[in-house]
């Protein structure tokens, strides 16, 4: 099967530097860089790099890219997606006092990594990150977010799980995004803005997305999505402590960190990188969230500690992080993420409805005194 792929992949490498040798004006494809080539098991992803002015004007060429790869023996599914870039003349200068952490080493003989920058119109941004996967992070993001915007704020979800985007599944939303010149429109729903690469390819195609790709999608979500104005953009995070946290701890600046574990030690330990990981890219943290932190029988309201209650408080103690609340595990959370309802707006009078509305009022007041602050 690799072997395969190998083939594959050089097969659409052929046919887009054709593409790109073809165009000697240099109005299509021509414009555009290869970055990279991903396949898998027939699942063909390529992306091209282009100048952010350009990117509008060449949809067209992407398509026709596309559908010529997708026409090789062998593939099964084609996916052709344009990164935009600034233009070098574009790059916001980039002082740098004190060294971003993670990059001081030898930083005397490297350009300095470039400063965060706010996001024009997004006044707030909270990353919702775990150090393992399956905790329920997504839930929590998304349940924070209505919450949130049940509040009366202006809430954008940003989906940064690139490898397995499951925001469109929570939602219940999985129409594609317009497209406005070069700027994606969000999906609305739930009365949120929501963005994930979900909406754009198949989820399994985003499951091989590789390092730089990946960057270039953040970024992309950061800077070309037609958010307006935001008060909070929350961002779902993939689990663990890889490229996309450094990607977005260098392009935004982050306002807070919210870490969701389940109470079982392996679990902790993994709360713990998470927590070490926020720090050394110098993203603030507000907080730890315990999920699946008690079960309660929905017959006789006896609890029951499944996963051992109390573990991410204990946790977040030893770390010198605040406590944000806990949310229960409940058989409705399930089925309603499932169903695309989020338990917010369907129970909003359940347990796990009441304990998300809780933890967003922390998190709001939190953001106000970041607000004071600055
Ligand atoms: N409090 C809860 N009660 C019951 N089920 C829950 C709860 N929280 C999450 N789940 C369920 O657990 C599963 C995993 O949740 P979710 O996808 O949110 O986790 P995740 O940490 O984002 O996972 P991934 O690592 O895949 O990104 C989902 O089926 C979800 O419905």
């Amino acid at each position: 099967m690799a072997e395969h792929d190998d083939a594959l992949a050089l097969a659409a490498r052929r046919l887009i530097t054709t593409f790109q040798a073809e165009d000697a004006k240099g109005e299509l494809l021509g414009a555009t860089h290869l970055e990279g080539i991903a396949v898998r098991d027939g699942l063909v992803q390529v992306t091209l790099g282009v100048d952010r002015a350009r990117a509008g004007s060449l949809e067209q060429a992407r398509r026709a890219a596309e559908a010529a790869i997708a026409r090789l023996p062998g593939v099964r599914n084609a996916t052709v997606v344009l990164t935009a870039h600034r233009a070098p003349q574009e790059t916001a200068p980039a002082p740098q006092t004190g060294g971003h952490a993670g990059h001081g080493h030898g930083a005397a003989s490297r350009p300095p990594a470039p400063k965060p920058q706010p996001i024009p119109g997004i006044a707030h941004i909270i990353a919702v990150g775990s150090g393992k996967g399956g905790v329920g992070k997504s839930t929590v993001s998304v349940n924070l977010a209505v919450a949130l915007a049940q509040a009366g704020l202006r809430v954008g979800l940003m989906d940064a799980d690139i490898y397995g985007p499951s925001l469109p599944r929570m939602l219940g939303a999985s129409r594609r995004p317009d497209v406005r010149g070069d700027r994606l429109i969000p999906i609305e729903a739930w009365g949120l803005k929501a963005m994930s690469m979900g909406f754009l390819v198949e989820e399994d195609s985003a499951m091989i997305w590789r390092g730089p790709m990946i960057m270039g999608a953040v970024q992309q979500f950061l800077g070309q999505v037609e958010w307006g104005e935001l008060d909070v953009l929350v961002v779902d995070l993939p689990p663990g402590t890889g490229d996309i946290q450094l990607t977005l701890s260098q392009r935004a600046k982050v306002t807070g960190a919210v870490i969701v574990s389940t109470p079982q030690d392996i679990a902790l330990i993994d709360a713990r990188r998470a927590v070490k990981m926020f720090e050394k890219v110098e993203i603030p943290i507000f907080g730890v969230i315990e999920n699946m932190s008690y079960f309660c029988c929905p017959n006789c309201g006896h609890q029951t500690n499944i996963f051992g209650h109390g573990g991410a408080r204990a946790e977040a103690a030893t770390l010198g992080q605040a406590f944000l609340g806990e949310i229960p595990l409940l058989p409705e959370v399930r089925a309603m993420s499932d169903a695309g309802t989020p338990v917010v707006t369907e129970a909003p009078d359940s347990e796990a409805g009441r304990a998300f509305a809780a933890i967003a009022q922390t998190l709001l007041s939190r953001l106000g005194a970041e607000t004071e602050r600055a």
